[in-house]
C-alpha cells in the first residue's frame, strides 16, 4: 500500500492546470513502463493518455476514466509533500483519482479481467474540459466502450464508504465571464465618470435575485460569482470591471433560461450605468446522468465487500464526465475521504486510507459488472 501512497504524494507535488499536465503525463507514462505490457496499448492524446488492456475473453470493452488536472489555488496545508507548483494545488482530489486508476490498472495488467479495459487519463476537467474533445478521438471510436465509470472523492463521507444514485448525480454547468467598460476618473468627481465597480456590484446582486424568479422552484439553479476584478487604487474610479463565475442547473433547459436572464440583466445594467458589457460562457458541461441498471449492479458488487454503500443526494457540482455518459451507459460514484475541508479548499487533506478502498471498488467493478 505504501507504493500507492508514495505515488499519490508524488502526484500531489506536481499539480498542473488543464492542458498543461506535462509532468503529470510524463510521470504516468514512466510508471506504465514498469508494468508487463504484452497486452497493453498506450496512446497519448495532448496531455492525456489512453491505456487499453486486452481481456481474457474480450467480448466487451469497459472504460474507466480519471481526471488529471489541478486547480489555481495556493496550497495551505503543512503536508511535507505539499504542492511544489506555486499557486497550483490538487484541491479536487485528482491526485487520488489518478492513483486509484493506476492501482486498478496495475491489478488488471498483472491479472487481466475477462473484459477489455480502456483506462482514460483525461486532462482539463476543471476547465476548459477534456472529456468532450477526447470523446471525439479516433481512439474512442475504435474502442467504443460498452460502459464507462469514474469516481470522485467526497470529503464529507467517512473512509470505507462509497455513494451513488441512479439518474442525475451532478448538474449542468456553464462558466461565466463578463466584462464591464465605463469611464474612469477622480474619486471626488463620480458624476463625471461611469463607475464599473458600481455596475458589476449591481449585476452581482440583481442576478442572484433574478434567478429565483425565472427558474421553476421545483428545478434548481445557482449562479456563483467566484472572482471579481476592478480598479487600480483607492481614489480612482474604475473604468473596467470583470466578473467570473459559474452557472449550475438541474435541467438542461434551465441553463438557457438562466443565460437569458443574465443577458437581460446586463442590458439593464448598460442602460442604468451607461456602460458596455460583454459576456462569454466559456466551457459548458453536460449533467452526470447515471445509468439505472449499472448503478444497481455496482451497489450489489460493493455490498459484497467491506465497503458501505450509501445513496447519494444530487449535487450542483459539475463534471465533464457527463459527456461520456451522454454517449455511453455508465455511472459516477463518490468515494469517502473524510476531510474537514471541502473540495476546492486550500486546506483539503483527504485521508489516504481511502486509496485502498477506491482501488478495491474500481477493480471489483471491472471484474464483476
Ligand atoms: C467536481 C467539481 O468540483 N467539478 C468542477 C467542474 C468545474 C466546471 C467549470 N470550470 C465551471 O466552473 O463551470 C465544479 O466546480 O463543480
Amino acid at each position: 500500500m505504501d507504493n500507492w501512497i508514495n505515488i499519490r504524494r508524488d502526484l500531489h507535488r506536481i499539480p498542473e492546470l488543464g492542458f498543461e499536465e506535462y509532468k503529470t503525463q510524463a510521470y504516468i507514462l514512466e510508471y506504465l513502463q514498469t508494468l508487463p505490457l504484452e497486452r497493453v496499448t498506450i496512446e497519448k492524446w495532448y496531455t492525456g493518455i489512453f491505456v487499453y488492456v486486452e481481456g481474457n475473453v474480450g467480448e466487451r470493452t469497459l472504460a474507466y476514466r480519471t481526471d488529471i488536472d489541478g486547480l489555481p489555488i495556493k496550497e495551505n496545508t503543512q503536508l511535507d509533500f505539499k504542492s511544489e507548483h506555486d499557486g497550483r494545488m490538487h484541491a479536487c482530489g485528482h491526485d487520488f483519482h489518478m492513483t486509484i486508476a493506476l492501482g486498478a490498472l496495475t491489478s488488471i495488467v498483472e491479472n487481466p479481467a475477462d473484459d477489455n479495459v480502456l483506462f482514460i487519463f483525461q486532462p482539463a476537467e476543471e476547465g476548459p474540459g477534456g472529456a468532450k474533445p477526447m470523446m471525439e478521438t479516433e481512439t474512442m471510436n475504435k474502442y467504443k466502450p460498452d460502459m464507462i465509470f469514474a469516481l470522485h472523492i467526497d470529503p464529507r463521507l467517512p473512509v470505507g464508504t462509497v455513494s451513488s444514485k441512479p439518474g442525475l448525480l451532478f448538474a449542468n454547468t456553464s462558466e461565466l465571464f463578463i466584462d464591464f467598460h465605463g469611464k474612469g476618473g477622480h474619486a471626488a468627481y463620480p458624476h463625471e465618470t461611469k463607475d464599473m465597480i458600481m455596475a458589476a456590484s449591481a449585476f452581482n446582486l440583481q442576478v442572484q435575485q433574478g434567478v429565483s424568479r425565472v427558474v421553476d422552484p421545483l428545478d434548481s439553479a445557482v449562479v456563483t460569482i467566484g472572482k471579481m476584478e476592478a480598479g487600480t487604487v483607492q481614489n480612482i474610479i474604475a473604468e473596467d470591471a470583470r466578473v467570473e463565475g459559474t452557472i449550475r442547473t438541474r435541467e438542461p433547459d434551465s441553463m438557457d433560461i438562466v443565460k437569458n436572464h443574465i443577458e437581460k440583466t446586463l442590458k439593464g445594467i448598460e442602460v442604468r450605468y451607461e456602460c458596455e458589457t460583454s459576456v462569454d460562457y466559456g466551457a459548458n458541461y453536460y449533467m452526470v446522468d447515471n445509468d439505472q441498471q449499472l448503478v444497481k449492479r455496482f451497489k450489489e458488487i460493493i455490498q459484497k465487500r467491506p465497503i458501505d454503500y450509501k445513496v447519494a443526494p444530487e449535487a450542483m457540482t459539475g463534471e465533464d464526465f457527463g459527456y461520456f455518459l451522454k454517449e455511453y451507459p455508465g455511472f459516477m460514484f463518490w468515494l469517502g475521504v473524510d476531510s474537514p475541508y471541502g473540495l476546492h479548499h486550500s486546506s483539503l487533506s483527504p485521508n489516504e486510507e481511502a486509496i485502498a478502498v477506491g482501488i478495491d471498488a474500481v477493480e471489483a467493478t471491472i471484474r464483476e459488472i
